[in-house]
């Protein structure tokens, strides 16, 4: 059986027979059985075929900043043009994901630089970067609004967006054939210089969305537009006067992790080019992040509370030059927790308002948040949505299991042992829960690393490296790091916990189970469910309706009246309001929100087949058409 095949994990969970789980699952609690706690287990994990378990290396911990530059030194350089500043090899434990390898080049040879064979595999291979799944398509047919007075044109493919040839070519190393369809409404608007607020699910290329666009529009104007800045390849650190950031580009996102991935992410697409991607965050290194910006800096990535440090400190940091501010994850970001934070990145530095566009991205967009970001864009902003705003989507096989709370270490233990090991995101929601799950999990020799709040951020960035490199293949976590995460093959999500509302309620459960099924590929989640997860009920079971999940008898008592799972017009399900046009109708549910403005699929349904080339060759479908 494959660790790939959801159908087969599933059937094997229920196949299982012992323990709490598999007694209590589909089942109706007060009628089933008491769940029994004495399994045992019939095989090791590594029998089972887990990897070894590895315990935390705080020997790298002991590794200094000089140490680890000296190893890094010895990276093969192999044109001497060429300044590569971080490990070209990929970073090792303890180092600082702000100090990975970025291309650098003297640009006196023209537009794009030589390529760096080494760099070149770090960024674009596999095991950095998630490939597209066979699901694909249903991401492309998936439903685009527009709102707004704004319609723009999709582009259906990337050879006719106007690329930057350095970006193309970015874009094709990457593995991308051809673009999601929140990145085909997003190039064009980008070009046409209008705001953006964009809504799409997750795992459907909302990064790409904007850095591919902004970064190619800024390509070859590099020079023109940047700040003067040392000679890359010539820098000597404490020699070559530093310089202060002045970024073109400005990203805010709020976590460690998103904003990390993010730079990662914006290092490949400015492979070969003029443009410095550099990242800052908190409980990362000030005085190493402020040695990264004092070289130059084009496109700044950054979590809020450092973002503000650092404007504070005007020696270090100008957003004078601002062209693009991005917000990722804009519906946390406008949370007022957030609110002093933001207000001061959005106008406290010494930017020039007028020269600045603004954009919006999530997967949730809170209809009170959508009214927010409208007041920080501008009136002529495009607001673009594909599906319903916080929908799922169908690649993920969503399961809701009865587990009573005192039950549940031992129920997840009979989960992880009756699949095929596979990456697998543990989700609780208390950093307690979260180190006793990890304690438990690692003391029967499960494979596995947490993150919360609680650590310090040198565990947090290994703990992360670690499960993406599949040294621990199972991660337990906090909603910390629930928002954006992207890497391959995770194939299952489990909600040890289902996020009460205050949690962060159905948004944080959509953000968390979409760490699978990312681009089209098939995904597994399974929620823990007990009494204590009445207050999500109702929300949820209108979520697994509308993909068609199956319901478990202990929530048919939460299926709207009238509705008939298999046979239900999901368009009658009501959810909050998706229409920002102040349509009273659209309040009436999903259907009637997607009213008067809904569009055709982004790409034809018969013309989507797993051949780039097939997918709709000309933009029609999109503009005054619809
Ligand atoms: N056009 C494309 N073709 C193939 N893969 C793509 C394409 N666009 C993006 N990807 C890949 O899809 C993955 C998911 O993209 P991304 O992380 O931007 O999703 P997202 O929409 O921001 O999700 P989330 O809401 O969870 O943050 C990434 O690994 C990215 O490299």
């Amino acid at each position: 059986m494959s660790a790939w095949d959801t159908k087969d994990m599933s059937t094997a969970l229920a196949a299982e027979d012992s323990g709490p789980l598999a007694q209590a699952e589909g089942s109706n609690p007060a009628v089933a059985e008491p769940a029994t706690l004495a399994v045992t287990l019939a095989k090791t994990p590594q029998e089972h075929g887990w990897a070894a378990a590895e315990g935390y290396n705080y020997a790298s911990y002991n590794k200094s900043f000089k140490e680890i530059a000296e190893e890094n030194a010895q990276a093969s350089m192999e044109d001497p043009s060429i300044g590569i500043q971080g490990a070209v090899g990929g970073l090792r434990p303890g180092e600082w994901s702000s100090n990975a390898a970025v291309y650098e080049w003297e640009g006196d040879v023209g537009d794009i630089g030589p390529p760096h064979p080494d760099l070149e595999k770090q960024l674009f291979s596999s095991e950095h970067h998630v490939k597209a799944g066979i699901q694909f398509q249903n991401i492309a047919m998936l439903h685009v609004t527009q709102e707004g007075e704004v319609r723009i044109d999709p582009v259906r493919k990337f050879e006719d967006a106007g690329l930057h040839p350095a970006m193309l070519e970015n874009v094709k190393l990457a593995g991308y054939a051809v673009p999601t369809p929140i990145q085909q409404y997003c190039l064009p608007a980008v070009f046409k210089g209008y705001d953006i607020v964009a809504c799409a699910q997750t795992g459907s290329g909302k990064t790409a969305a904007f850095l591919i666009p902004v970064l190619s529009r800024l390509m070859g104007k590099a020079k023109k537009l940047a700040a003067p800045r040392p000679n890359p390849v010539t820098f000597q650190p404490g020699i070559t006067p530093p310089v202060r950031a002045e970024p073109l580009v400005l990203i805010v996102c709020p976590n460690r992790e998103l904003a990390t991935q993010i730079f990662d992410e914006a290092r490949r697409f400015c492979y070969r080019t003029m443009l410095r991607p550099c990242v800052v965050y908190g409980g990362g290194p000030v005085v190493e992040q402020i040695m990264q910006l004092a070289k130059g800096c084009d496109v700044l990535i950054g979590t809020p509370g450092r973002l503000c440090d650092f404007i504070n400190r005007p020696h270090v940091l100008t957003l004078k030059r601002l062209r693009y501010m991005i917000i990722d994850e804009a519906d946390e970001m406008l949370h007022s927790d957030w609110e002093t934070e933001l207000n001061n990145i959005m106008s406290g530095g010494d930017q020039e308002e007028g020269n600045i566009k603004y954009m919006m991205f999530s997967a949730t967009f809170p209809k009170e948040a959508r009214a927010l970001a409208g007041k920080h864009l501008a009136n002529d902003h495009v607001r673009i949505r594909v599906g319903r705003a916080g929908s799922t989507h169908k690649n993920i096989k969503q399961d809701i299991v009865w587990v009573e709370s005192a039950q549940k270490k031992q129920a997840l233990l009979d989960l992880l042992m009756s699949l095929p090991p596979a990456r697998t995101i543990v989700f609780v929601n208390s950093r307690r829960a979260c180190d006793e799950v990890d304690d438990y999990l690692f003391n029967l020799k499960i494979p596995c690393t947490a993150i919360h709040s609680g650590r310090t951020q040198r565990e947090r960035e290994d703990s992360i490296r670690a499960f993406r490199m599949g040294k621990c293949p199972v991660l337990i976590a906090t909603g910390v790091s629930a928002r954006g995460l992207d890497i391959g093959n995770v194939n299952h999500i489990i909600n040890y916990d289902l996020p009460s509302p205050q949690f962060g309620g159905i948004d944080e459960y959509t953000h968390r189970i979409g760490r699978t099924g990312r681009i089209g590929n098939d995904g597994l989640a399974t929620s823990f469910y007990n009494d204590r997860d009445a207050d999500i009920s109702e929300i949820l079971v209108k979520t697994l309706l509308e993909t068609e999940q199956p319901i478990p008898d202990f929530l048919t008592q939460y299926i709207p009246e009238g509705f008939v799972p298999g046979q239900g017009n999901i368009n009658t399900l009501q959810f909050e309001a998706d229409s920002d046009d102040g349509d009273a109708e659209a309040d009436a549910g999903a259907g009637a929100g997607w009213g008067t403005d809904d569009a055709a699929p982004a790409a034809l349904p018969d013309a989507a087949p797993a051949s780039a080339d097939a997918w709709g060759t000309t933009s029609g479908g999109g503009g005054a058409g619809w």
